[in-house]
């Protein structure tokens, strides 16, 4: 039996209700751990990453760098390379051997001397050139003498080996009363800091590249620097970084953050005083927030198939209930027979098939006679067992496609489907006779109960009630006759049977 409306709809409203909760939930609980991932991953970036990289890039430029700047300025203050520089550069070899010892021995990748007086650039093999402030590339050397401090680390190419980019120490040098006599320093390959810088790179997907005091940047790894700069431009051409510094200030350390294409970008910047440099470490988050975002859209789905379980589950349940409430209300719970609203479903459904496959339809009223009695005499319970007895009976002794029904009280009803006046009035006759000559056991007692039938066949104007009208008129007929009997109440005029 349906159920109603107003039934259907709290049901609807229980499962949105609870779409609601479960999704809403899921999903609060998803964004929020989302969120505290996300924050916790970007503190761990700025706060611990980047500094412990910028740490050990550091480190291993102190190790390479230096311990150079000492060489050089040991250089610049030795005793040999000042007099024999003030007694006139007569002999090159002292002073190539003297630059040769110096490489092999601190394992540079080149060493060399300029010499004021005579213009002369001395390197492990020899004289190598004389520096002419016309010449760009001896433009480094002019501009070491003019300069007001003691040395500067300049990356530039060696001409001496094949024009590789080298990181050159060059240290002034002065005679014992201050006078300037030269410039002179050994030279490292920065192959090595190349290397590490593409390590870091690779390894921690960061960008580490150095900049320097105006804004160029000096050093990158092999591909460049952020966003692919190249050594020689300045930060104001790479996008993201134009106002950046404006902010540096000078010296300055420290954590920026900024966008560069939508893209958020950490940045850890650290003074380094050797190199007057600023050591870069950057970091975009795209790659973390692809994790974070899939770990997010996995937890989602995750979500999305327990609230769908879940929901199959509830309506699965639902439905079961609603089908064993709509029994409930269409049944007898003490002759488990279909009761009058489960009989009126039933019955409907069978005229109609009757009328339309122009078939018999018999209607049978049965009542037990002096059922009252019964209960008064052996007490309610005996006249219950009865009841279930006698529908027992109704459903053993017809088909299956018959309709039995219990009307109310002591009373039943039975649609005979495809079933004409004679036919039923044969079964209902089987049927009285049968529960007449019955007895219904009851705590030692053999209870016996008899019935009266009123019996009337469908005509085509009939409607349920007026078959059942019918039907009622033939049980009172028979209880009138002195019950224990079927009457057959007449479709038309005819007389009763
Ligand atoms: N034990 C029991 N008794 C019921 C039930 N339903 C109705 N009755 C009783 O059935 C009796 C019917 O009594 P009446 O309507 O006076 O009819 P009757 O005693 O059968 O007399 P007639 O129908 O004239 O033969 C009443 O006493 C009801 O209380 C039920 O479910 N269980």
């Amino acid at each position: 039996m349906p159920l109603p409306e107003a039934t259907k709809q709290s049901h609807r409203l229980l499962v949105l209700t609870l779409v609601l909760l479960l999704g809403g939930g899921f999903l609060v609980t998803s964004l929020v751990s989302y969120q505290a991932s996300l924050k916790s991953m970007r503190s761990s970036i700025i706060n611990t990453e980047l500094p412990l990289t910028s740490d050990n890039v550091y480190s291993e430029i102190q190790k390479d760098l230096v311990r150079p700047i000492l060489i050089s300025s040991m250089m610049s203050r030795d005793t040999f390379l000042r007099d024999w520089v003030m007694q006139g550069e007569k002999d090159v070899e002292p002073m190539t051997r003297y630059l040769r010892e110096v490489q092999e021995h601190y394992g540079a990748f080149t060493s060399f001397f300029v010499s004021e007086r005579s213009l002369t650039y001395y390197q492990t093999k020899g004289v190598l050139k004389r520096v002419d402030p016309k010449e760009p590339r001896d433009i480094w050397y002019f501009r070491v003498r003019d300069m007001k401090e003691p040395y500067e680390i300049n990356v530039d190419v060696d001409m001496a080996n094949q024009d590789r980019l080298t990181i050159f120490i060059n240290y002034k040098v002065f005679d014992y009363d201050g006078n300037f006599i030269g410039a002179t320093g050994i030279g490292l390959t920065v192959d090595a800091v190349i290397k590490l810088i593409d390590e870091y790179q690779r390894r921690y997907d960061r960008s580490v590249y150095f900049v320097d005091t105006t804004g160029r940047i000096v050093l990158t790894g092999a591909d460049g620097g952020p966003l692919g700069a190249k050594v020689g431009e300045s930060l104001s051409q790479v996008p993201g970084l134009e106002d950046l510094q404006a902010k540096l200030g000078r010296p300055q350390s420290g954590k920026f953050e900024y966008q560069e294409r939508g893209r958020d970008h950490y940045l850890n910047v650290r003074y380094i005083p050797e190199l007057d440099w600023y050591l870069f470490v950057d970091k975009h988050e795209g790659g973390l927030l692809n994790g974070l975002r899939n770990t997010l859209y996995l937890n989602l789905l995750i979500c999305l198939l327990v609230t769908i379980v879940v929901l199959v589950l509830l309506s699965r349940l639902m439905r079961r209930y609603r089908q064993s409430i709509a029994a409930l209300a269409t049944t007898d719970s003490l002759t488990g027979l279909p009761n009058r609203r489960g009989f009126e479903l039933l019955a409907g459904q069978a005229l109609q098939e009757a009328r339309r496959d122009r078939k018999p339809l018999t209607a049978l009223l049965l009542d037990l006679d002096h059922f009252k009695l019964l209960n008064d005499t052996y007490g309610h319970q005996a006249g219950d067992e009865v009841l279930q007895g006698f529908a027992q009976n109704l459903r053993d002794g017809l088909r299956q496609s018959d309709i039995v029904c219990r009307w109310g009280g002591e009373e039943f009803i039975i649609l005979l489907k495809d079933t004409g006046n004679a036919t039923a009035h044969f079964l209902a006759e089987k049927v009285r006779s049968d529960v007449a000559a019955r007895r219904y056991p009851f705590k030692g007692v053999n209870l016996h109960v008899t019935t009266s039938i009123g019996l009337a066949e469908m005509h085509p104007d009939d409607s349920l009630d007026s078959l059942i009208g019918r039907a009622d008129r033939g049980l009172y007929r028979a209880k009138q006759s002195g019950r224990n009997c079927v009457c057959v109440e007449p479709s038309g005029n005819h007389d009763v049977l």
